[in-house]
């Protein structure tokens, strides 16, 4: 089984979940991609949601694929929402914001009664932080911040670059205008630590550390699919 054949695995498999007249929020990256493709699919035959979709690119492809959407302030408050990781532990806390969507991705999956993540068994950790963690900042200030965040870092004994994310010639911008940060740290062995020093600090916007939110993830591996609850 080859990499998206493994994400579309996961992606059947929290469809299960999905029941008839949902409302839905839909995340982003190439995992939640096959989600939707998958959800079209059910839409088309006649199966009723309506989706909340946390990035203008997975808005996109529902809109192409015909899957019904809503903004979140016209449902402010979801049933579920299906969402890939960039990194995932036994305890499903969470890295995410590889495709730099974590600000819609959080407030979105906060507004939902249940999140199921969807992922392969490589972004399965014992300690998150192989994947850099995505940091999202306010321009205004940014190496002030990144100041900052050093300093909050250094204070947990997590040291490593910390760099602009960039696309093409100028820096990524996410969909509500702001930059990421993506901090090498490493391994982060108290992730709630950091994520409460990074909310106090004024420029970060929202951080790519997603702890207590998920309720489940469908891990797809060669054998199969597998679920993960929070232990
Ligand atoms: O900002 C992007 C999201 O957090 C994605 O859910 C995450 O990067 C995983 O993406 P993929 O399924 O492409 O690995």
């Amino acid at each position: 089984m080859d990499a998206r054949q493994m994400k579309i695995k996961a992606a059947e498999a929290a469809l299960e979940y999905v029941e008839n007249g949902m409302r839905l929020g839909i995340g982003t990256g190439s995992t939640a991609e096959e989600f939707v493709r998958l959800l079209a699919e059910k839409v088309a035959s006649g199966f009723k949601i309506t989706g909340v979709p946390t990035s203008e690119r997975t808005a996109r492809l529902c809109l192409e694929l015909g899957v019904p959407l809503k903004s979140l302030d016209e449902l402010p408050e979801l049933d579920l929402t299906i969402d890939g990781a960039d990194e995932l532990d036994e305890k499903l806390r969470l890295i995410k914001g590889g495709g730099g969507a974590l600000l819609r991705e959080k407030i979105v999956a906060s507004a939902s009664a249940r999140m199921i993540v969807i992922a392969d068994e490589s972004k399965v950790v014992d300690v998150l932080g192989a994947f850099k963690l995505p940091i999202e900042v306010n321009p205004f200030g940014q190496v002030a911040t990144r100041l900052a965040i050093e300093k909050v870092a250094a204070r947990l004994g997590l040291t490593g670059d910390i760099v602009v994310r960039a696309a093409g010639d100028g820096p990524f911008m996410t969909d509500g205008g702001h930059l990421i940060l993506d901090a090498s740290f490493g391994r982060i062995p108290d992730a709630e630590a950091l994520a409460a020093e990074l909310n106090a600090i004024p420029g970060v916007v929202e951080h790519g550390l997603f702890i207590g939110m998920a309720s489940m993830a469908v891990i797809a591996g060669p054998q199969g699919a597998r679920k993960l609850t929070a232990s």
